[in-house]
């Protein structure tokens, strides 16, 4: 039996089945493209405050090496098991390839509630689980970045531990480090700033204009508040935001800036007013013209996607959407764009792609230089998945999941490795 298991892997399975049958990948040849080259996992013993000391599960999945090293996020989540990190591997390949990336798709974490471990026990967590990782992550193997309750922070220590077992400083390492540590400008807000810029090629489409629109945004952490801010610097007005703790709506308008300094003060969004406390379950079926899933996976169902009421479909998160939401959606093609989770939320790996270049030649750039590249290639990456969705009339995740599984079958080819 497959340690592959769980919903979230089987939907990753059901897309690219789906993808499979569109571009005739013979079913014979799916599993060497599907299954992930390698599994690791470790046990993490921490000492907690308490005294006691707890063993954390931790997981890396490397989905294949054909193009290149291996490239993605660390997830510290309270669910958190390897069926989940192999879909996140699997995924993190489809966009590399996408954007054109050198790199096969990571993806690793810790089963732990980061939100309920003090600062010194999140320091042992992150250190031990790189310690644990050492033999199997290096800068031309595995790199790592942040990902769901990850940040700058884990990702210095990340770097710290992996450098002193070599004896010298080795940034390249990891990526999402802070700037102060050998990371880039613009990665902190490249993944948000990503999916504002996707937003507006999208309204450009659909000859929508940015002032007076309306957005709604699930998730308030990196990827969610960064989105929230970026979309309102073009115009976007945000009704809607929400995390694991509380969810609120204006429909005048939310106080973002106020909404930021409260989460920096406290971490989560509980306590910000009681006023616009909303039903975190009805915010994502209010009207908008942009609704953003930044958070976690299948919160857009077979349930919920025929209510939705918005115009674009931005998706911050990983695998927001389940197979059965997909149908749904397709036959709502000419109300809902949908930009599919692996053009979206790209802008994070793009500029983690940058940061790991800068690190090898030890030569940095200015952040209008991030900038400027990062939209180059995601604007590369939209025209590809328009055209392609232009000439086949395949919904928008079907286009963008073509082109990279396309791009990982072709290279897998020319090196021999199929038959
Ligand atoms: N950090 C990055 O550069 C990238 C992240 N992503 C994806 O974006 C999503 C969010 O990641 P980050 O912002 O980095 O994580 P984060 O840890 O900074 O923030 C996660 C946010 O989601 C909220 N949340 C958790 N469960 C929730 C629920 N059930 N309902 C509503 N909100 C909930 C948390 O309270 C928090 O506000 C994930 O799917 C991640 O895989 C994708 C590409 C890059
Ligand atoms: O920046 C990276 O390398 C990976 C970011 C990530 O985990 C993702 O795109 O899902």
């Amino acid at each position: 039996m497959s340690i592959y298991t769980g919903p979230v892997f089987e939907m990753a399975r059901e897309q690219f089945n789906v993808v499979s049958d569109y571009i005739g990948i013979p079913v014979e040849d799916r599993d060497r493209l599907l299954l992930p080259k390698r599994a690791v996992a470790v046990a993490i013993p921490v000492h907690m405050d308490n005294g006691r000391e707890c063993v954390f599960e931790g997981f890396r999945v490397q989905h294949h090496l054909t193009l290149g090293p291996t490239k993605g996020g660390t997830r510290f989540s309270p669910t958190l098991d390897v069926g989940e990190v192999a879909a996140l591997a699997v995924w993190m390949s489809w966009k590399c390839a996408l954007c054109g990336l050198p790199y096969g798709g990571a993806k690793g974490g810790v089963t732990c509630d980061p939100y309920k471990l003090s600062r010194r026990e999140l320091e042992a967590v992150s250190r031990r689980y790189m310690q644990e990782m050492i033999p199997f992550v290096g800068p031309h193997t595995d790199v790592m970045a942040p990902d769901m309750g990850t940040n700058e922070q884990v990702m210095a220590w990340f770097m710290d531990t992996y450098s002193m077992y070599q004896g010298k400083t080795v940034t390249e390492i990891v990526t999402g480090k802070p700037v102060s540590a050998g990371g880039t400008e613009g990665r902190r807000e490249a993944t948000g700033r990503g999916v504002a810029h996707l937003v507006g090629r999208a309204m450009e489409r659909l000859q929508m204009n940015p002032g007076g629109a309306t957005a709604i945004v699930q998730g308030f952490g990196n990827v969610g508040s960064v989105t929230a801010l970026a979309l309102a610097e073009r115009g976007v007005k945000i009704l809607g935001v929400s995390d694991h703790t509380a969810a609120y709506y204006d429909r005048n308008g939310l106080d973002l800036a106020s909404l930021q300094r409260h989460v920096g003060e406290h971490g989560v969004l509980a306590g910000w007013s009681t006023e616009a406390l909303f039903d975190p379950g009805e915010l994502l079926v209010q009207p908008c013209d942009v609704l953003v899933p930044a958070a976690v996976e299948q919160v857009i169902t077979g349930e919920n996607a025929g209510r939705l009421r918005c115009r674009i479909l931005a998706e911050g998160a990983n695998g927001p959407t389940t197979p059965q939401a997909d149908r749904v959606l397709a036959g709502r093609r000419d109300e809902i764009f949908v930009i599919p989770d692996i053009l979206c939320n790209a802008g994070g790996v793009v500029v983690s792609y940058f940061e790991w270049v800068q690190d090898l030649q030890q030569f940095f750039w200015d952040e209008q230089e991030v900038l400027s590249r990062l939209a180059k290639v995601l604007d590369r990456a939209f025209t590809r998945v328009m055209a392609r969705v232009d000439s086949d009339h395949v919904p928008h995740r079907d286009a963008a999941l073509a082109i990279g599984v396309q791009k990982v079958r072709d290279a897998k080819k020319i090196r021999g490795l199929f038959p």
